[in-house]
Parts: C-alpha cells; structure tokens; sequence
C-alpha cells in the first residue's frame, strides 16, 4: 500500500529551481533514502513533506489525502508527521525528560510512562532523563530527538541528515540502532543524505537526486549494479567507465572482450564495472590468459586499500583508469599486472 505519493513536485527560490518536477512513490512500512550532492534540493523536499514549506506547483499526498498542492496546504503540526534534524535540535535549557514530554498532551502519570517506553524503545537508561542535552553525547542526543519525534506516534518519519554530526562507529551504532527502532515500530522513513553508504545500507528504496530532479529511483542494488549514467555511477561509489563496441551481449573494450547486461543493444557505447569485480595482480609474464595487461602509472598506499591508476597496454598514451585494490601484494610504480574481470559489465542506455 502506497502511504505518501509526491507528483511533479516543485519549488523555486528566484532563479534557482530547488524541486524541478519531483515524482516518488513510498509504500507504508518502507524506508527510503534520498541521497544527491550538497545543494541538489534534498532538505527544501524534506521541508515540502513535513509542512514547514509550501510547493510552487504539484503534489503531496499522505494516507489518501492531499497534504499540500497549489491551492492548498495542511499545516504542519496537523500532518502526523515526524521529523529529525542533523543537530536533533534539542531544547537545550530543558531537561531531557520535558525535550520528549514536548507536545505530549496528556496527565503526568501517563505521560511519563510514555517517556519511559520512549527511552527504552530508543535504548536509553532513564537516568538520563533528569539531564540537559549538553549532558549527553551527540549519538544519545539523537536517540533523544528520535523518541521526541517518536512520542506522536507519526506515521511517517523524516531523518535530515541525523547521523552526519557523529563520528564513524558512531554513526553506523546509531543508524543500525534508529533503523532498528523505525522497523520494529513499523514507521515508514524517509532519510535524506548525502552519504552514498548510508543511503544504499538504511533503505530498500533509493531516490539519487541531481538538480532539483531525480537521476533515478530503484532498490539499493539496482541503483548501484545499474546506475542510468556515469554520473549516477560515480556519485554511488568506484567506478571504472569504459567504452566499448558491444554486439550480442559482449562488449569490445580496453579490458578485453567483457560480458554486458545488455544483450540487445548493439552498437558503440559505454560500460561500467565497479571495482570489487576487478581483480589485479603481478604479471609475472607467465599466463597472458587471465585478462588484460596493462602497467601501474601510480600507487598510494592506504591500508588495507592501496589507491592505483593503471595504464593499459603497452601505448604510453593507451587508456589508463582509478581504482582502489586491496593492499595484499606490494605493487610499485612500473610494475606490469594483469588485470582480470568477474561477471557482467554494466551498459548505460
Ligand atoms: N530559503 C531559500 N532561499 C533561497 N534559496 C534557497 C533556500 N533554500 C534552499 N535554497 C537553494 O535551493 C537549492 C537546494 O537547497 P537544499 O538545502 O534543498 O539542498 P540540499 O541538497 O539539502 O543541500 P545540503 O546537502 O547542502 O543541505 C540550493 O541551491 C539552495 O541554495
């Protein structure tokens, strides 16, 4: 069942066309994740749904009814929606038990053992609710916004970025805590993120936005195995883009005669293969069969990741091409490898 339908969507600020025809279908109980670049309209959709915003042209509509459109508006305390920002927005002058009491009508009895399940539910020992929110870490800090935004029981749950102010473990413990707490209440999501990872682990529908517009929406694996455009591709993660002359499923390219996912088209074009399908290793000039040749131009080791360019071929000017291998052999500049290639490469159309 269909709960929230955004239809051609727009929002203009002066020239700048933040929302340029937004289309989005979220069915109840999902989560998903919009994810594009600095700028590229993610908080104005945000601030679209949650009400704080009005569009220029088009369509909200939640659970059968029409939130807003060009005629109309509900506002946004009257939506049953919730929201948390980047910094969770805390009242900081009050406690933590009167941050998630906020709103919540009802005799003090009740209400506090609402904010009990709240705390437990977000997994929070209650003696933290006589603290203040600088009292707490920035991960606390968020569970706490989380179950303020919980304390309505909202249908529908806007994440702004909330992860993005804590530090790597943090942040993974914090997401896998919320996305745990969202799921078992059954509380459909909508995250907005300029985090790729974040985006492709939290949700099991990905919008990828570019000025104002959605490049594409699809599942997590979709929109990384098969991304529309090379630029979609690189925004989701590594990747090695090649052209190629391709006929009855097989493209002729720098790498090699490859296998693509496309077995209809027929003509020149460019594919795509993402690098854990890449293998590469020290020639040692005894097995030329393994894949393509090529020469090691730069190395930066990283850890377990070693940064490389590789130049193909044995042309100075031939194709050459990034990517990051695992820091297994201790490769150096001028080292000649071979560079092989798991399943299909991907063909943009
Ligand atoms: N109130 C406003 N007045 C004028 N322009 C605005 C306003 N709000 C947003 N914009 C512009 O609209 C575009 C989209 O902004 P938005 O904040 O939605 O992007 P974003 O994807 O959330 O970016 P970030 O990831 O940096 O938060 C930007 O060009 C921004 O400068």
């Amino acid at each position: 069942m269909t709960l929230l339908t955004l239809t051609s969507l727009r929002k203009q600020y002066g020239s700048v066309a933040a929302l340029d025809g937004i289309d989005l279908s979220v069915t109840a109980g999902s989560r998903t994740a919009i994810v594009g670049p600095s700028g590229c309209g993610k908080t104005t959709l945000l601030r679209l749904v949650a009400g704080f915003d009005a569009p220029d042209g088009g369509r909200i509509v939640f659970d059968g009814r029409t939130l807003a459109d060009s005629s109309s508006q509900v506002p946004a305390h009257k939506r049953g929606i919730g929201i948390v920002a980047q910094d969770g927005c805390l009242f900081p002058h009050l406690t933590i038990r009167q941050n998630i009491g906020f709103g919540l009508e009802a005799e003090a009895s009740v209400k506090n053992a609402r904010i009990a399940e709240l705390m437990d539910m977000v997994g929070l020992d209650p003696a933290m609710l006589a603290r203040k929110p600088d009292q707490l870490s920035g991960g606390q800090q968020q569970r706490v916004a989380l179950a303020r935004a919980l304390a309505r029981k909202p249908r529908l749950m806007l994440l702004d970025e909330p992860f993005s102010a804590l530090d790597t473990g943090l942040r993974a413990a914090t997401r896998k805590a919320v996305t745990d707490v969202l799921t078992a209440a059954g509380i459909t999501t909508l995250l907005v993120t300029h985090d790729q990872g974040e985006a492709l682990a939290f949700a099991d529908q990905v919008a990828v936005m570019r000025a104002g517009r959605f490049a594409q929406v699809g599942s997590p694996r979709e929109v990384y195995s098969r991304p529309v455009d090379a630029a979609t591709a690189a925004f989701l993660g590594e990747a090695i883009v090649l052209p190629a002359d391709i006929a009855d499923g097989q493209a002729k390219s720098p790498l090699g005669v490859l296998p693509v996912d496309d077995v209809a088209y027929r003509g020149k074009g460019e594919i795509m293969l993402r690098p854990e399908q890449v293998t590469v290793m020290q020639d040692n000039g005894s097995d030329s069969s393994k894949g393509a040749s090529g020469t090691i131009t730069d190395i930066n080791f990283c850890g377990p990741t070693s940064d490389v360019r590789i130049r193909l071929g044995s042309d100075p000017q031939g194709f050459s091409f990034r990517l990051d291998i695992p820091s297994r052999e201790a490769l150096a500049a001028g080292d000649r490898v071979t560079i092989g290639v798991a399943g299909a490469a991907h063909l943009f159309r």
